[in-house]
């Protein structure tokens, strides 16, 4: 569907984010590009709708070379729908308008048929209601979901998604991936530059890990996550590791588990100051709450570090009853609650694929004067 040669883009700082890429993309295919910070991930996504211009090397689609003088661009872009960061909606139109009105400059559909693609791509995004609202009234995870359907409004034979979930508060990533998950299954074609592994790791039959300007490592999930052959992929992979603890007793080994997480924290250059926090949150909210209610507790707690935006979060899953985080009694907890660099949410899980009913994440960002 596309091949990549030999493509090198270089900007007039001398910076050289894409040194030789080639790579080919099959119809059907959803690839995730991942890869440390600034190793030129979001740079190839963009070259591939030729909104950044390469410097040299070819861009195949179809069978024609888009980098090439006098292709015709915009027909080009009709094929290919990008989604980004920041959603780039226009502010001053509705969920409507901005659904509808590229359908009619660009494709040419009468206002009718705009409006009615719109409302079913509205309706399977789960925003019908907010027709008529305009993006500032909506949350970053709505806001998404409608640019979302914005691009799919134009019928795109590739999707290009350029880390749609990392200007997102770590609440709302789930209902956006939800929303790539059940575009995934309909068999477009798809590439996703992102920091979020386990999204990577479901979703995608490739990844493609880039490093210095380079696709330094390729394969599928299995052999890039369990298996990668090569030094730097191997490092970037293990750094990335997270934390899981299932705790199904009162008994739990809490000792255990701090010093478990300090090492971690060592690895990943992460403040004591800031891993103690999240400890007396899992302690408060797991130990001397939700597993003290129940003889048999069933508690999953999974612990990451996103070093790009540069938060630790904490995803606890449970079952049994609902635990209200802000009934915790502990003086300090509530304190910690009240930070500004403290943010939680709960929610209930309807189709968890581990089957737990109630989920509570809390992440934890630091707080830039006292660095
Ligand atoms: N318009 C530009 N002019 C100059 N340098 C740029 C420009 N756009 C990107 N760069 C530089 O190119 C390099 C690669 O950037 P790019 O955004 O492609 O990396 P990335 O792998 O997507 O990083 P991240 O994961 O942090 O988003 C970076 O050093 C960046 O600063």
């Amino acid at each position: 569907m596309i091949e990549i040669k030999h493509l090198r883009k270089e900007f007039d700082d001398d910076t050289i984010p894409l040194k030789d890429i080639n790579v080919t993309i099959n119809k059907g295919d959803i690839i995730s590009i991942i890869g440390p910070s600034g190793t030129g991930k979001s740079t190839l996504l963009r070259c591939i709708n030729m909104l950044t211009e390469p410097t040299s090397g070819s861009i195949i689609v179809d069978g024609q070379d888009i980098t090439e003088r006098g292709c015709n661009l915009n027909e080009v872009r009709k094929h290919m729908g990008m989604v980004f960061q920041s959603f780039n909606l226009f502010g001053h139109l509705t969920v409507i308008e901005n659904i509808m009105n590229p359908q009619i400059t660009l494709l040419k559909r009468s206002r009718q048929e705009a409006y009615d693609k719109a409302m079913y791509l509205l309706q399977s995004v789960g925003l019908a209601s907010k027709v008529f609202n305009y993006p500032d009234e909506l949350s970053g995870g709505q806001q998404q979901r409608i640019a979302i359907a914005r691009t799919l409004a134009m019928d795109p034979d590739i999707i290009l998604f350029d880390e749609p979930t990392s200007a997102l508060d770590p609440s709302m990533i789930g209902e956006v991936q939800s929303v790539i998950k059940l575009l995934a299954n309909t068999g477009r074609t798809m590439m996703i530059v992102t920091h979020e592994m386990d999204f990577a790791r479901k979703i995608s039959n490739r990844i493609l890990f880039m490093y210095d300007g380079e696709i330094y490592e390729e394969g599928t999930p299995k052999e890039i996550f369990e298996n990668p052959k090569k030094e730097m992929t191997r490092k970037f992979i293990q750094r990335l590791s997270s934390l899981t603890y299932r705790i199904d007793s009162t008994e739990f080994d809490i000792e255990a588990m701090n010093e478990e997480l300090h090492s971690y924290g060592e690895k990943l250059l992460i403040e004591a100051e800031r891993l103690s926090k999240l400890l007396l949150a899992l302690e408060e909210i797991c130990i001397n709450n939700i597993a003290s209610y129940s003889d048999t507790p069933d508690i999953l707690v999974k612990i990451e570090y996103s070093e790009k935006s540069d938060i630790l979060s904490m995803t606890i899953k449970y079952n049994g009853e609902y635990f209200d985080v802000n009934s915790c009694e502990s003086k300090l907890f509530k304190l910690l609650l009240q930070e500004p660099t403290t943010s939680f949410a709960q929610t209930e899980l309807k189709d968890d694929e581990l089957g737990y009913q109630h989920q509570i994440i809390m992440s934890f960002k630091w707080q830039e004067e006292s660095k």
